[in-house]
């Protein structure tokens, strides 16, 4: 493995994001009431997030998990390739029934490891507000105070596909943990060399 011109993140890394993405939330907007983990990236920040908000005596914060994968959008004709997101997995109403009557009026957290060129974030929030407000009219009820923040471990700068509508979010923050530039990250959960990976991300102050 040579170190390429990758910008390679180690779990430490990843975790202190984490920790401190945590202590801005809940002096921000406070702790969530279910954290939504976009897969498969954002499952292990999730996980770590979590341990962070949770406070002593409390109930451990439900993570539920959504799949979204980008694909290659050939169809639209444009020198842009598109990219079209599919659902490969969602949110079970079933599963959070256990813990909420609805996630009407909820402090909603939704994680994913990287904002690349911001369609999945883009897609991932309209879609659960959609879901949540035909959810809210079945009910004759409105959104109430549901609000949606967003964290991310790495932002990339570079011009986006999409942009955050900040009404839906309704007060909720977005967060990166932090912003880098437009190169191919290298996660550890991606490696097959994690001793020479971690290597490499204490070389570039990544650790
Ligand atoms: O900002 P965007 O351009 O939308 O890109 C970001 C998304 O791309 C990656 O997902 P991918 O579809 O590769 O799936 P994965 O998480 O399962 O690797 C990543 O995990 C993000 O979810």
């Amino acid at each position: 493995m040579s170190s390429d011109d990758k910008l390679y993140i180690s779990y430490n890394c990843v975790h202190k994001l984490c920790q401190k993405a945590a202590t801005e939330i809940l002096s921000t907007i406070g702790k969530p009431d279910v954290i939504v983990a976009i897969g498969g990236g954002g499952f292990i920040p999730s996980r770590i997030i979590r341990t962070f908000l949770r406070q002593t005596g409390e109930k451990n914060i439900p993570i539920q998990a959504i799949g979204l994968s980008l694909y290659e959008d050939m169809g639209t004709g444009s020198d842009a390739i598109g990219k079209e997101v599919i659902r490969t997995q969602w949110l079970d109403f079933g599963a959070l029934a256990q813990h909420f009557d609805s996630l009407i009026g909820k402090n909603i957290l939704i994680v994913d490891e990287v904002d690349d060129t911001r369609t999945t974030l883009h897609y991932a929030l309209t879609e659960l507000y959609q879901d949540i407000k035909e959810n809210a009219e079945q009910l004759g009820k409105d959104m109430g105070n549901t609000k949606f923040s967003i964290f991310v471990v790495n932002n990339k700068l570079k011009p986006k596909r999409a942009e955050l509508n900040k009404e839906l979010m309704n007060g909720g923050i977005y967060l990166s943990g932090e912003d880098v530039e437009d190169r191919w990250i290298a996660y550890p959960w991606e490696s097959n060399d994690i001793d020479t990976h971690t290597e490499f991300a204490i070389k570039q102050g990544n650790n």
